[in-house]
């Protein structure tokens, strides 16, 4: 990484910011979230998750001088067509609410059958040395699931208490964080790109 190991991450989302830090904290990384460097939301033009990580990776170094990293995530939902996709965090509208994207989500699939409701939660990571780096570290993963017909569990943030894991037979939001970080879209990539960064930069 850079010689203090320290980075700003490009994220306003206090539920990435509370996993990023429960990812990289043991890494010996000092992760500081923007709001310390008063790096402000940047209008997220993109039409892919890569050119939205991109736009706010770049504004959070520029603005604190530091190596950034940028989450740019979201729900796809096959039965809308990939749908809320990169819209995900506003879904519903502005202002951002993770509780009125959820009603939504479920209103738009009040008709469609159990086995129907598949889908997959996306999460693309970029990494910049700096500002203006030309060569961004990328990683992007999924995590496949299903949409409950109805909330379940207290934990995580935005759609977990209706992504449902077959295979765990629980929400996200039932899941320990310990569990989520492991098998999350947020924690595979988040472990591909530390892999990466310590190839390149020992
Ligand atoms: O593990 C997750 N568990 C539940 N929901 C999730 C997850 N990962 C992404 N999501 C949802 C939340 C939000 O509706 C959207 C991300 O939108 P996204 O623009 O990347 O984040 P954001 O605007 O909340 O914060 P920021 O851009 O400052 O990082 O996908
Ligand atoms: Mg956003």
């Amino acid at each position: 990484m850079n010689a203090s190991n320290t980075l700003v991450l490009a994220s306003g989302n206090a539920g990435k910011l509370r996993e990023f830090n429960q990812l990289l904290s043991p890494l010996g990384l000092d992760v500081r979230p923007q709001a310390e460097f008063g790096v402000h939301d940047v209008e997220e033009t993109g039409l892919t998750f890569v050119e939205n990580a991109l736009l706010k990776a770049r504004e959070a170094s520029r603005v604190s001088g530091l190596p950034a990293l940028a989450d740019d995530s979201g729900l796809e939902v096959d039965a809308l067509h990939g749908a809320p996709g990169i819209y995900s965090a506003r879904y519903a509208g502005e202002p951002k609410s993770d509780e009125r994207n959820n009603e939504k989500l479920l209103a738009a699939l009040s008709e469609c059958a159990e086995g129907q409701r598949t889908g997959r939660y996306w999460c693309v990571l970029v990494y910049l040395r700096h500002a203006e780096d030309p060569v961004p570290v990328i990683v992007q993963r999924s995590w496949e699931g299903e949409i409950l017909a109805h909330p379940r569990g207290e934990g995580g943030f935005g759609y977990d208490p209706l992504f449902w894991l077959p295979d765990q037979g629980m929400s996200v939001a039932e899941l320990q964080s310990e569990t989520k970080n492991r098998l999350s879209h947020r924690g595979r990539a988040l472990h591909a790109l530390v892999d990466i960064l310590k190839v390149a930069h020992g």
